[in-house]
């Protein structure tokens, strides 16, 4: 499949089943999603995969940063954690450079982020990118062993793709959330005159 007619198919899985990409998977799909373009070729990110028990581990940190008391409460964190059988968290790994700004750094990491996204799209997984008001929150950070100059970007929740919830490619774009297959390019691009 071309990249463009994979672009063209991708969406994304809220819901996803219990089979998962194992580890060498994985590193196949980051090795070609780590082509992307570089400024400096600071490869300034990382992922961690996240399965089994870890999922509670996170969940329960996110409990603690969002201050939730009640252990209904925690519950209810850790079953969204273990919404997908695996999560790869995506780490900005900051590097000092006179030249690359953070925001190009962490515009490499986003870049790598999309790319696996699309490859796991392709493959066959179901996959959705999600963030949350708790993700930079320090129980968040120490859970994930970040250094001091790394930020988490969110996790990519991948799993078994379900049949018949929506065709490939549907999503809703534009107001009320008309489902549309595509969004329309001309309210995207100008030409500078
Ligand atoms: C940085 C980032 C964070 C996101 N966080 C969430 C989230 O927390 N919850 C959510 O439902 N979607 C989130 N999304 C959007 C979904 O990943 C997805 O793009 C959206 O549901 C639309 O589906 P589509 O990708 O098929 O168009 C996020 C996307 C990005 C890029």
């Amino acid at each position: 499949m071309s990249a463009f007619t994979s672009m063209k198919q991708r969406r994304s899985y809220s819901r996803v089943g219990g089979s998962a990409p194992d580890h060498d998977e994985i590193l196949r799909l980051v090795e070609a999603a780590g082509t992307v373009a570089d400024h400096g070729s600071l490869r300034p990110w990382r992922f961690i995969e996240i399965r089994g028990g870890a999922r509670a581990r996170l969940g329960s940190a996110l409990a603690e940063g969002s201050g939730a008391s009640s252990d209904l409460e925690r519950a209810g964190f850790i079953s969204k954690a273990e919404r997908a059988p695996l999560l790869i968290a995506i780490v900005a790994a900051h590097k000092q450079s006179e030249k690359v700004t953070t925001w190009e750094q962490d515009a490499v990491a986003a870049g790598v982020t999309h790319a696996l996204s699309l490859l796991l799209d392709e493959a066959g997984w179901g996959v959705i990118w999600r963030t949350g008001p708790f993700t930079r929150t320090g129980p968040v950070r120490r859970v994930h062993e970040l250094q001091a100059n790394e930020e988490l970007l969110g996790w990519l929740y991948v799993g078994e793709r379900p049949v018949g919830e929506r065709p490939v490619g549907e999503r809703p774009v534009g107001e009320r959330g008309a489902r549309r297959t595509l969004i329309d390019a001309a309210d995207h691009v100008t030409v500078l005159s």
